[in-house]
């Protein structure tokens, strides 16, 4: 059994700050624990937009403080999240988060991450080496 908490976390390389400063990411389950997922609490800041596509990941996304919009790209779809709601990017879709407030959530990275991914012009991370194409 591993446990591990938010605090000791904070501010060591699993709490990582995307380059474009509109959200933070603390790490709690990584690649190297070989569970076949990664755990995040993930902070987004209210006023900014985040253009994301996680081409080469699922990722669900359980808000537990605050309000954000999410658009499908996709789809044109738009959504408020608030407290207990969730997300799934089942079908690895384009979208945009707007958040109102300070947006806290839980998510859950399908392959898992492996430490300190930021995101690429399209907004994904890196496929895993296994996945790679050659
Ligand atoms: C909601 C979202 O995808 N925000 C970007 C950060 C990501 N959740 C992460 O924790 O790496």
């Amino acid at each position: 059994m591993i446990i591990r908490s938010l605090n000791e976390i904070t501010d060591t390389d699993r709490d990582v700050k995307g380059a474009l400063g509109t959200w933070r990411s603390k790490r709690l389950i990584l690649e190297d624990d070989n569970v076949g997922f990664s755990l995040h609490e993930t902070t987004v800041y209210p006023g900014t937009v985040t253009d994301l596509w996680y081409k080469n990941h699922y990722e669900a996304v359980l808000c537990v403080e605050g309000e954000c919009e999410v658009a499908n790209r996709d789809t044109g779809e738009v959504h408020m999240i608030r407290p207990g709601d969730m997300y799934l990017l089942d079908k690895h879709d384009r979208h945009t988060l707007r958040p109102k407030t300070l947006f806290r959530a839980i998510c859950v990275f399908n392959p898992p991450v492996t430490g300190r991914e930021d995101h690429d012009a399209d907004g994904a991370y890196p496929a895993p080496k296994t996945l790679a194409k050659a």
